[in-house]
């Protein structure tokens, strides 16, 4: 197939906030026509910030326009969803549907749209410099072409992993939507020893952030296991293994394991909110 014009459709974000931005600015970096992209954003703020950034057509509510829209991307906040499907229901049977809301169903999107034609990604916030990692899982009524579709959209934002099940988009949510936030987290506390130990704000961010992102670089160029890479930082008797002792004495791990068993569990309960089918 044609790559170059399976996504010559015009499509519809439904919310403009900071995902929705981050993949309608790939989009247009890509060569999209921003004249095909519509955005349904009540904020007026943001209305406007979408307009000048990216020169696409900006609506506070939806209308007749969004007929014309062969993909549409929800992108509000899960709470929100059922009060923004509402009126976007009229226009959207025809179009293939894409969500990056965390938690919704896609039984819940294809009751609310009357397409079964339903797609969900999971996002995360690196998407915002096209170093993203998206979690896809497809519904049986989307077909391959329609696939390849939300791959070219998703591309700029960075890399991305089709599930085969959609619970598996619980435990992506809980890994990579989430992710960035525990990473900044770390960011944090190493920051805050810095300074402790006698560094400025400045230098610690920078020997942090350095740090994490050259560790990061070394795994995924490495065929070697973390575990492994982390072993050979550790001395026996050395400074890594003084902190890794005060970590796993603190019991660390395990409460990073659980926080993640606490996100995935949330997303699954905002699906249970819309009736999970
Ligand atoms: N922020 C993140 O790290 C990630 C967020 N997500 C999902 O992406 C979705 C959007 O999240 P963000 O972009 O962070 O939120 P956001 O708050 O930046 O954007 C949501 C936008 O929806 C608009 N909105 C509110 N009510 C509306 C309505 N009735 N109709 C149309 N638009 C409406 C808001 O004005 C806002 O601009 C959420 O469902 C979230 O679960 C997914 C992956 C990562
Ligand atoms: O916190 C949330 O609910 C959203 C989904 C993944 C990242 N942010």
């Amino acid at each position: 197939m044609n790559r170059s014009t399976s996504l010559n459709t015009t499509i519809a974000f439904i919310g403009g906030g900071n995902m929705a931005s981050a993949i309608i600015g790939g989009l247009v970096r890509a060569g999209h026509p921003a004249s095909t992209i519509l955005v349904v954003e009540p904020s007026p703020e943001q209305a406007l910030r979408l307009r000048s950034q990216f020169g696409v057509q900006a609506d506070a509510a939806a209308g007749p326009a969004l007929g014309a829209a062969g993909l549409i991307v929800w992108a509000v906040k899960p709470q929100v969803f059922e009060a923004a499907a509402a009126p976007c229901a009229p226009y959207a049977s025809q179009a293939l549907q894409l969500s990056i809301m965390a938690g919704i169903p896609c039984a819940a999107i294809e009751k609310a749209s009357g397409s079964a034609r339903v797609v969900r990604a999971m996002p995360n916030t690196p998407a915002l410099i096209g170093q993203g990692m998206s979690g896809l899982y497809a519904r049986p009524a989307v077909t391959l072409d329609e696939r390849l579709q939300v791959e070219q959209m998703l591309a700029p934002t960075g890399q991305l992993l089709w599930v085969e099940q959609e619970a598996q988009l619980d435990a992506v949510t809980a890994l990579s939507g989430s992710g960035p936030a525990y990473v900044f987290y770390l960011l944090e506390a190493m920051i805050q020893a810095g300074v402790e130990l006698g560094l400025s704000a400045e230098q610690s961010r920078q020997l942090a952030q350095q740090t994490v992102a050259g560790a990061a670089a070394l795994s995924a160029q490495s065929s070697e296991t973390p575990e492994v890479l982390r072993q050979r930082v550790t001395s026996k008797g050395g400074t890594t293994h003084a902190a890794i002792s005060t970590l796993e004495a603190r019991g660390v791990k395990l409460a990073f394991v659980r926080a993640l068993h606490a996100a995935a569990e949330r997303a699954a309960e905002l699906g249970a909110e819309f009736g999970k089918n």
